[in-house]
């Protein structure tokens, strides 16, 4: 998305006013009237950010040698004024120049962040909190608890600093001050106590102190806050206090830590609101050492299939923060994996393109990959339910690896499932298919399509269903791409029932074969007439097996695209010559058996073409297709009918 500040900001000596973007304006709106009933993760959020700021700092004085700024005491302070009713969070990280305020804070630069809201708008009560969530609630969360927020903030090197000032209505200020430390300031004034509505006194030493613990205690900069201590003798002073253990949570092993740690962990480096769904903890030692935190979310983003996923772990060495979303220590195809590597041996200068060819960063990938997937299994074997939570949340994402990770590839198709015919609700894997399959089935029948319904309601599955053969119902763009790629599963061949020649008879009972050279021979002068007079339209057109009660269906030849395969690419803006299929009637079906009759006794005669026409039309139809000339289409039968009556 093109970030850029509202253009009817008005101008005035020193302050300027801005409009909020538009959808940053919506959000807001969300945050302000705060149907987000735990309205204490605005400190979190605050906190949050300020740690990033001193994370960005530290990493920024290691590559840029000349910024010459103080970094010994690089912490987060929150200061109370219970009289004003305001709460600061303080950092002296990073800080934001003029342009970085107007652009941070007044956008919302997220991708599918318009998409979001416009979800939101639909759902109006239920899906807003979960809403806000896959925003990651952020900044603009503070308007959940105060009516005004301020923020002062200057940039590391830097000598002005900016002032930003807004109420959550459709505008904001900004001025630029002279005097301010380096780092920023984030002013809440906070909105009146009111319980019922899950609006606590967050001017309360107790409150906060109880909210640092609970959210924060695992950031690795110190929390400080003024509190007060009575000592023995019963006078009170005031001292300065760390709240938080600033423990590194990847650092500990996995029974020093609970579950509603690494919970909060997750939130922090995920943005998530919601708890994750697995936790992976990996501690490689040796001549390469790193320890690995990564949590598989129960949710799958929005945006995961879009172009600019934020995709990727974050990359610490030896406790320092390096970059975020480092999509070099793991596969695409677990672009939802969250977490932070910490490694040992690695220079704090590692930019993204030398991560990339890094030896050692590969072998990490690997092992990394290979502990997601034995997560994913584990899942699979001992809780069912989870498994199936994070199959349809992120299944087709990880199907991906089939085509893309050659070395893992057998692991993925264990642990891959597949919707079928055997059960409407519950996915079925390879392995469990092969296990129901009869003496007499020979190969894995799977069906592509746009959706099971489509798929269930085709031609082509009738004799599988009068049979009782099983059909994976494979609905999901990238199941086009990788059945092309697999041959076989457990030595089972896998094979596509609506493309090339397939006998299920034959392939059965052999003492059939007179038969149906008979009826192959009934049928020879139609089937070379109809192929002539489809010619345009169909490669061929032939008697099959697959079909019990449908009169016809279209086949596409073993080694060609199917339809659906044909509309992605040119969905992408790919130019593809028509490819022709194949029809194939049904010869027990009255129309068919009819219009051979027919065909044997009036030859060519007109009426019979435009007969021809509408079983191949109904055929584009039954498997969900489009017709080429549908007013054509539907005049014709009209005209069919009418002579019926
Ligand atoms: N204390 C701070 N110091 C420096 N920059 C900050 C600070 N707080 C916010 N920012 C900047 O403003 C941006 C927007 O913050 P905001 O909290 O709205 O979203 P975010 O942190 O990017 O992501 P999320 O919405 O997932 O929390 C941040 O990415 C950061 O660049």
């Amino acid at each position: 998305m093109v970030v850029r500040p509202s253009e009817r900001s008005s101008v005035s000596t020193q302050v300027e006013t801005h409009e909020f973007q538009a959808e940053a304006q919506q959000l807001l709106q969300l945050m302000v009237h705060s149907i987000y009933s735990n309205k204490d993760v605005f400190l979190r959020e605050l906190i949050s950010n300020a740690a990033d700021a001193l994370d960005k700092l530290r990493l920024e004085t290691f590559v840029d040698k000349d910024l010459q700024v103080d970094t010994s005491d690089l912490h987060v302070q929150i200061e109370v004024d219970r009289e004003q009713r305001t709460l600061t969070v303080r950092d002296n990280g990073i800080g934001m120049s003029r342009a970085e305020v107007v652009q941070l804070i007044g956008t919302i630069a997220k991708s599918g962040t318009a998409e979001l809201l416009a979800k939101a708008r639909e759902s109006q009560e239920s899906g807003s909190a979960e809403l806000i969530g896959q925003f990651g609630v952020g900044f603009y969360s503070s308007f959940m608890v105060a009516d005004r927020v301020s923020l002062v903030t200057r940039r590391a090197g830097e000598d002005e600093a900016t002032r930003w000032e807004s109420d959550g209505s459709g505008t904001y200020t900004v001025e630029t001050v002279q005097e301010a430390p380096q780092g920023t300031a984030v002013t809440l004034r906070l909105r009146p106590e009111e319980a019922d509505d899950g609006l606590f006194d967050y001017s309360s030493e107790h409150k906060i102190r109880e909210l640092v613990q609970r959210y924060s205690d695992f950031i690795t900069w110190p929390v400080r806050m003024e509190v007060e201590r009575s000592d023995d003798d019963g006078s009170t002073k005031r001292e300065i206090e760390t709240l938080n253990s600033m423990k590194a949570l990847w650092a500990r092993s996995r029974d020093e830590v609970s579950d509603e740690e690494y919970a909060q962990f997750y939130k922090h480096v995920s943005r998530d609101w919601r708890d994750p769904l697995e936790v992976i903890a990996v501690s490689a030692e040796g001549t390469f050492e790193y320890k690995a935190l990564l949590f598989i979310p129960s949710h799958a983003p929005g945006d995961l299939f879009a172009e600019d996923h934020r995709q990727g772990v974050q990359l610490y060495v030896k406790r320092v923060f390096v970059m975020d979303e480092c999509a070099a220590l793991v596969p695409p195809y677990l672009r939802f994996v969250k977490g932070v590597v910490d490694a040992q041996d690695l220079s704090l200068n590692v930019s993204r393109e030398i991560l990339q060819q890094d030896r050692q960063i590969t072998l990490m990938r690997r092992r990394l990959t290979k502990k997601v997937l034995s997560a994913v299994k584990h899942m699979m074997s001992e809780d069912h339910e989870r498994y199936a939570t994070f199959w349809a949340e992120f299944g087709a994402a990880f199907k991906e690896g089939i085509l893309s990770d050659a070395e893992n590839r057998d692991t993925i198709l264990e642990i891959a499932s597949f919707a079928s015919t055997h059960d409407a609700e519950r996915t079925t894997t390879l392995r469990q298919y092969v296990e129901r399959m009869g003496e007499a089935q020979r190969d894995i029948y799977f069906m592509t399509g746009a959706s099971r319904s489509i798929i269930e309601s085709s031609p082509h599955i009738e004799a599988f269903r009068a049979k009782g053969y099983e059909v994976l119902l494979l609905t999901d763009p990238v199941d086009e791409v990788w059945v092309d790629s697999v041959a076989e599963f457990d030595g089972k061949p896998l094979r596509s029932i609506a493309k090339g020649e397939l006998d299920l008879d034959a392939e059965e009972d052999e003492s059939a074969e007179p038969e149906r050279e008979q009826r192959q021979e009934e049928f020879a002068g139609l089937l070379s007439w109809m192929t002539a007079l489809l010619e345009e339209q169909v490669k061929e057109v032939r008697l099959s097996s697959r079909l019990t009660t449908s009169p016809a269906c279209l086949v596409s030849g073993a080694h060609e695209m199917t339809p659906t395969m044909e509309k992605l690419y040119r969905a992408m803006g790919q130019e593809l010559p028509p490819t022709k299929r194949v029809l194939e009637l049904n010869p027990a079906h009255a129309l068919v058996d009819g219009l051979r009759k027919a065909h044997d006794e009036r030859g060519d005669a007109a009426g019979l073409a435009e007969t021809v026409e509408l079983l191949h039309g109904s055929a584009v139809l039954a498997e969900g297709g489009e017709l080429t000339d549908p007013a054509r289409f539907t005049r014709l039968l009209a005209d069919h009918l009418a002579r019926d009556l």
